[in-house]
């Protein structure tokens, strides 16, 4: 099993995106097709293994060698500070990580004057991060899901999250107040499995590399 390539990949929204990536460098797995409660997926010919796995568990899966490659946001690299390589920009799962708040209280508020401020978030590293070098204080509610709701029940007046096309903020009556960073998905790389299986993982992230500049260019 030793020359076999292992992917743990998100189960969510990422993983339509990653497999339809990895078909243009022809890997493919007719195992995933359809619906299926299985966790584990594989193409013996090609010698492809692919787990399915919480996204917040994909650098998990990597860091320990049970994944040779992963596909994760970079809003959990950065929450994280796992020290994974991650040498690509896959381009896709595009969102921005925002602080944001109720219409009504943006109004009178000026993000300079804030000194102690309540925030809830499923992303407490980054948001003590970005508030400690701003110097304002800061206490975090972590939350795990539904974050818009915090500031309609009082149990934040902001929250730090990703915003995509904003219509969960805008059925919430929330608006963006500061961009905290732009995120897309990127692949990670367990250092070992790099040495040890060189020649097929340096293969695929030339041509990962190639393709997705053809379509940066392509776009352009
Ligand atoms: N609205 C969005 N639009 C685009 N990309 C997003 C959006 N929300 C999340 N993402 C990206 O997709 C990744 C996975 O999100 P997803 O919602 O599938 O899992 P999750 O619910 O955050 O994770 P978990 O299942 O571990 O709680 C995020 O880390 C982020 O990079
Ligand atoms: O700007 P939009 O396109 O509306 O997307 C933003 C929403 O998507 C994500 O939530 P998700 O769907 O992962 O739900 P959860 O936070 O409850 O897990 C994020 O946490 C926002 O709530």
């Amino acid at each position: 099993m030793s020359d076999w390539i292992t992917f743990a990949l998100p189960k969510g929204r990422i993983m339509q995106d990653s497999m339809e990536l990895f078909a243009r460098i022809g890997i493919t797995c007719p195992e995933m097709e359809g619906e299926s409660r299985k966790l584990v997926f594989e193409n013996p010919e090609q010698k492809y293994r692919f787990m399915a796995v919480r996204a917040t568990d994909v650098p998990t899966y990597v860091e320990y060698g049970c994944a040779d490659l992963g596909v994760v946001g970079k809003d959990t690299l950065l929450e994280q500070g796992k020290d994974l390589y991650e040498p690509l920009d896959l381009k896709f799962g595009y969102c921005r990580l925002v602080v944001a708040e109720p219409k009504a209280l943006r109004r009178d508020d000026d993000p300079a004057c804030w000194s102690n401020i309540r925030v809830a978030t499923k992303y407490p590293n980054i948001t003590e991060r970005y508030f400690a070098a701003r110097g304002i204080q800061v206490e975090i509610i972590k939350l795990y899901g539904s974050i818009e709701l915090a500031p309609l029940v009082g149990l934040a007046e902001r929250i730090v999250d990703l915003v995509s096309t904003g219509g969960t903020l805008r059925a919430n009556d929330m608006v963006e107040v500061e961009t905290i960073a732009e995120i897309t998905s990127r692949l990670i790389v367990n250092r070992a499995s790099l040495k040890t299986k060189h020649r097929r993982i340096s293969r695929i992230l030339a041509d990962l590399e190639q393709v997705i500049d053809d379509e940066v260019r392509i776009s352009r």
